[in-house]
């Protein structure tokens, strides 16, 4: 569907963006992910038609039409939750009929349905993102193209939001979403991460926890463990590294015997866990496992 080739972007005398290459295909959703100023923005931008590459090609399959909730979108304030979806499917050319019958499933999904008649200026944040993503897959658009939606959106209309996409994407449409929460990425089939304008790896999430090279293994004791004794703990063959999580130690571990016979020791319970996204994000920012550094 989207063909990115090189794609570069300058905003003055900075890059927005190092050459990126990577495709969008079909009936997925896709997660742009990263933190302030990664680049996310940017990115969406640029694929849908707002921001021109500085550099390399970009390529859309002709008659793909596009459904865009940018950042800060606008509504009708003064309408209400049915006369904006109805209004904006007319500006879309879609029939009052078609639209009133597509209308009814979509208000239930995001939880709107009994707020129909509440005018856009009267709604919460939430709620505001929710009819503005209606409003923009009304004409059923091919591709349907997200930018933070669920930004200090609170979790229930968080769910909704994702139950939404999804909703969309299984009737074959493709769904490109940027977030800066790394527990959203379960909800995507694909995964682009971007640190600094820089593409740090994209895959499907649960192949992107594969490739985590080391073993996580949680370090628990019932009592206060001191400082000095998870310096210890550092010392040991094969930890890569060991830092604290909620209550937990957290070692990263290349080959576990060492610790595991300190630890009996020490009298620690050792735990295996799974990596998180997090895990993979912090390393690969860590380690500079970066693809195009050039311009
Ligand atoms: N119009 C602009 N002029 C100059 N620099 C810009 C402009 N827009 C973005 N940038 C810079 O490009 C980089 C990427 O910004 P972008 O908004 O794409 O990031 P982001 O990941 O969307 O962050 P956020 O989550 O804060 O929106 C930043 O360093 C930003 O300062």
């Amino acid at each position: 569907m989207f063909r990115l080739q090189g794609v570069t972007v300058k905003m003055g005398k900075e890059v927005a963006l190092f050459p990126l290459t990577w495709e969008i295909r079909r009936g997925k959703i896709y997660g742009i992910v990263g933190s302030d100023g990664a680049g996310k923005t940017t990115l969406i931008k640029t694929l849908v038609g707002l921001v021109k590459p500085t550099s390399g090609q970009l390529s859309l399959d002709r008659g793909t039409r596009i459904g865009f909730v940018p950042e800060h979108f606008g509504l009708y304030e003064e309408m209400s939750i049915a006369e904006n979806i109805l209004f904006t499917a007319s500006l879309n050319g879609v029939a009052a009929d078609v639209a009133q019958e597509r209308m009814p499933s979509l208000l239930e999904l995001t939880g709107l349905a009994p707020y129909s008649d509440r005018l856009a200026r009267s709604l919460s944040g939430g709620m505001k993102r929710k009819l503005a993503m209606i409003c923009a897959m009304i004409h059923e658009p091919g591709c349907f193209i997200l930018d933070e939606p669920t930004n200090g959106v609170d979790p229930v209309s968080r769910r909704e939001i994702w139950q939404l996409i999804r909703t969309y994407r299984d009737k074959g449409a493709t769904v490109i979403v940027s977030t800066q929460y790394l527990d959203e990425v379960i909800h995507c089939d694909e995964v682009l991460f971007l640190h600094q304008g820089r593409m740090l790896m994209a895959d499907a999430p649960k192949r992107i926890l594969e490739q985590f090279p080391y073993e996580v293994w949680a370090l628990k004791k019932m009592r206060q463990v001191p400082l000095s004794e998870m310096r210890e703990f550092r010392e040991i063959s094969g930890v890569v590294e060991l830092f604290q999580r909620g209550t937990d130690w957290i070692a990263y571990v290349n080959g576990s015997a060492d610790l595991r016979e300190s630890a009996a020791q020490r009298g620690y319970r050792l735990e295996r866990i799974p990596p998180l996204v997090e895990d993979v994000l912090i390393r690969l920012i860590k380690e500079g496992a970066i693809h195009d550094t050039t311009v």
